[in-house]
Order: structure tokens, then sequence, then C-alpha cells
């Protein structure tokens, strides 16, 4: 699904948007011909009606028209750099030798690239070394710099920035397969989805919008949810503050580690019974109203693998976590949790978790916990994050390449309530915490024992 039709889903219906966004086709379109012919009508009345139609058409419709008006934007970015780079080669130092020649530019918005044959006696670490001055003194927002061939150096700037504005997060259209959810948005300007299957780690610091993403993926598996073909289990040990607020899209809720042990050990036990029905039989799982898709959904992980008072609930929180991390793929169960704190300390577990969003942290050391150094070298730097742009982090593309930014929609309190009417399960389970087992209290010794 693209984000056209993303947009569309909700915001209108179909055919109303469509009437819209053609209206601002047909604005732009009658505003160019206008000039074309400018000895017929005035020239005014043409940019008015241009000016129109593009306002309708960014109303409507702004995906689209972003990537529209982001070609022309990158196109006069590039011609803007171009001019300007043996300015900006002379006052960075990399002018010394000579000013390293532009072979190449083109525009992929919101990027620039720059193909540029170093001068004899450069190397590409000069160009790593002056990278921020020339950054800034080209107004880019990110560059990223890397071998292109034998000698020549790749400059990509990032110029302007289409995930600035905040947008609401929406249920997706009824998913027919299940193998990714929309999100969000790329920066690219394509549609963000998030593969299913791999176990999923979202770190970010306080504030930097942990929910949005925990709440889009619900609302991008809200209508599986509805058919059974997905079963969401929340677990939220900061009082249930998040998950509750959406309880009927969940079929379990832990709000404490005593449930969130139970329902994780529930979990562990449904993998087995799978596991053990499909070996010899089935080797990879499809998610259906009969063998559902199970999302363990966990908010503030390190609530539950660090800072759990009780140290024998978070022992078996953690055996179970790791069961379903390291055999959960293949017979359907997903595990996606967020935590604030990336340290080895706080997630011994990192590593089972194959899928990770980098939302703003705290440092440079922070986004390499989460996303590997080679990644904060390409450009993933979720410690630059802006604190204004919740929702917004980086992810490594499945089929390899550089980390991509990305931003989530904003879940308001009232869209979750909407999205969980609309879409409840059908197959909520209770969780019952089970008394501890008396044989494992402390036995008191009787006074006759002691006499004897
Ligand atoms: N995608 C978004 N767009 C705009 N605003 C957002 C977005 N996501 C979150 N916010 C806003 O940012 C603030 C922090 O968001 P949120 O509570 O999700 O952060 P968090 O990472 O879960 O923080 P904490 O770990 O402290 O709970 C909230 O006020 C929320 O309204």
């Amino acid at each position: 699904m693209t984000v056209d039709t993303v947009d569309r889903a909700v915001t209108l219906p179909g055919a109303l948007e469509f009437i819209g966004r053609c209206a601002g086709y047909a604005c732009v379109l009658l505003g160019a011909a206008w000039l074309a012919w400018p000895w017929s009508l005035a020239p005014t009345a043409a940019v008015t009606l241009m000016a129109t139609g593009a306002l309708i058409w960014s109303w409507w419709h702004p995906a689209s028209f972003g990537r529209a008006s982001g070609c022309l934007r990158g196109w006069i970015w590039r011609r803007a750099i171009v001019r300007d780079w043996e300015t900006v080669c002379a006052r960075c130092g990399l002018a010394e030798i000579e000013v390293p020649a532009v072979r190449r530019s083109r525009v992929a918005f919101p990027h620039v690239e720059l193909q540029v044959r170093p001068a004899l006696g450069q190397t590409i670490s000069d160009f790593e070394g002056a990278a921020e001055a020339v950054r800034s003194g080209v107004g880019a927002s990110r560059v990223r710099v890397e071998a292109c061939g034998t000698r020549d150096v790749l400059l990509t700037f990032t110029v302007g920035d289409p995930l600035r504005l905040s947008f609401d997060a929406r249920p997706a259209a009824a998913l027919e397969q299940l193998d990714a959810v929309p999100m969000g948005r790329r920066e690219d300007g394509l549609e963000w989805r998030l593969a299913i299957g791999p176990h999923t780690l979202v770190a970010g610091s306080s504030g930097s919008g942990k929910g949005s993403v925990f709440w889009s993926l619900a609302f991008g598996l809200a209508p599986a949810v509805h058919s059974g073909r997905v079963q969401l289990h929340g677990i939220d040990l900061k009082g249930g503050m998040e998950v509750l607020m959406g309880r009927t899209l969940f079929t379990t809720t832990a709000t404490n580690a005593a449930e969130a042990v139970a329902v994780l050990e529930l979990l562990v036990g449904w993998m087995r019974e799978r596991a053990q029905r499909y070996a010899g039989q089935v080797r990879s799982h499809v998610p259906s109203v009969d063998e559902p898709l199970h999302v363990v959904m966990i908010d503030e992980l390190a609530a539950l693998t660090a800072y759990c008072p009780e140290r024998d609930l978070q022992r078996r929180a953690e055996t179970a976590i790791n069961l379903l991390c390291s055999q959960g793929r293949a017979p359907g169960f997903m595990v996606f949790a967020c935590l604030q704190d990336p340290r080895k300390e706080v997630i011994p577990a990192r590593g089972l978790f194959t899928q990770m969003v980098g939302l703003r942290l705290k440092d440079l050391s922070e986004t390499s916990m989460v996303l590997g150094e080679t990644a904060v070298l390409s450009g993933a730097h979720c410690h630059r994050i802006p604190r204004d742009m919740p929702g917004t982090g980086y992810v490594l593309p499945e089929e390899g390449g550089h980390p991509i930014r990305v931003r989530a929609g904003f879940a308001s309190d009232r869209a979750i309530r909407e999205v969980a009417d609309r879409f409840a399960t059908s197959a909520a389970v209770p969780i019952v915490v089970p008394d501890p087992d008396p044989q494992d209290r402390p036995r008191r010794t009787r006074s006759s024992e002691v006499a004897s």
C-alpha cells in the first residue's frame, strides 16, 4: 500500500478526496497553460490560479503534493549547491591544491548527490574532515560522505525536511499480506512499513515518541486484529497508562510484573504447543483466524528486565522473552518492545531483536548500541534528532543499504479509543495470576521440630 492509500483510507471518503486532488491538479495545469500564453490573459491571474491549485492540492493530499513539490525544490537546491561549490570548497579548506571537480549531480529529494573528483593529493578523509563545514556552508541538514568507484567521493546532502510537520496515525486499510505494516512516512516521501516477523526493539529517550511508534503498529495491525488473524498482547508496567487506553485491541494485557510473567509464560506455552504441531508438517507460519500471529507489545521493557524489584519474576520474564525471541518467529510469535536505555545491562537479550528503530537518543554511543557503528557513519544520527520532532527516528532497511529517517504518526487518546472501539478483538483472554505455590513459601519451623 502506498502513502496515497493510507491518506485516502482515513481522512475522507475516497471519491471526495479524489475530486479535491483533481481540482488541485486542474488549477495548477490551467495556471501553467495560462502563463505559457501571457498575451491572452493576465499573468497575475495565472499565478493566483496556480497558487490556489497548489493550496488545494497540499490540503487534500499532502503526500503527493510533497513529492511533486520536492522535485522542484530539489532541482533548485542542486543548482544552488553546484553554483556555490567553488566558494564552499575555498572556505572549507578543500581548494588548497585545486577545486575538486563536480563530475555528476543528481536529485532524489530530499537528497542532492554530488559526485566529485578529489584533487591530486586529496583523500576521502579530507572530505570527511571538512564535512561539517561543507554541510553548514551549503545549508543542508545532513551530509553523508562515501567513496564512489576507485577515485571519486560521493557527497549526499539532505536538504529540506519532509518529516518536519507531524501527522496523525491512522488505521491501515485491510491488509492482504501481513509481512509489513504501514507505520508512517519516510523522508524520501514513501510510506514507512515495519517488517512483521523480526522481533523489534524501539529505543528512544523519554519524550522521543515511543508511544506513537507503539500505537502506529497497533493501528497498522488493527484490521487484522478485528478479523482474528492477529492477536495483540499488551504489557505496560507504567501502570497501564498506554495499553489500557486501547484495551479492546488486546487479547491479553498486563500492568504489573506478575501479570506480565503470566502473559509471557502463557505465550511460551502456546508457542511450544504450536511448534510441536508444526514439527515435520509446516516450516513457516501463515497467519489465519485458526492460527493467528501473536504480537507481544511491551512498553518500557526495562521495567521487566532491569528495574523489577521481584528477582524471581524478573528472571522468569527474561527467560520467557528470550524463548519467544529465539524460537517464536517460525511458529508466528513476534516481540515488539520499547525502551529508554539500550545498554546491555538493561536489556541483556538485545542481540535477539533483529529489527531496530532508533528514535531520539542521548548520545552517539547509544546510537551505536542500537543501530551499529556502520549506520552512524552512514548518517543515522539519533542523537541529533530535535526534541520538537517526537516520533522521528532511523531504521535500517531489510534489504540493506543506508539508514532511513522515518516518522510515525501521532496517535491522540481519542484516536486510540476510536480505533480500539472499531477494531476490537473477539479473542480477549482474562489473565489470572496464580497464587504463589505454597511449597515455594518460606517454611515456618514448628517449635516441636526445634525442640527435637
Ligand atoms: N509522532 C508524533 N508527532 C507529534 N507529537 C508526538 C508524536 N509522538 C509523540 N508526540 C508527543 O510527544 C510527547 C512525548 O511522546 P511519548 O509519550 O510517546 O514519548 P515516550 O518516548 O513514550 O516518552 P516516555 O518514555 O517518557 O513515556 C507527547 O506529548 C506526545 O504528544
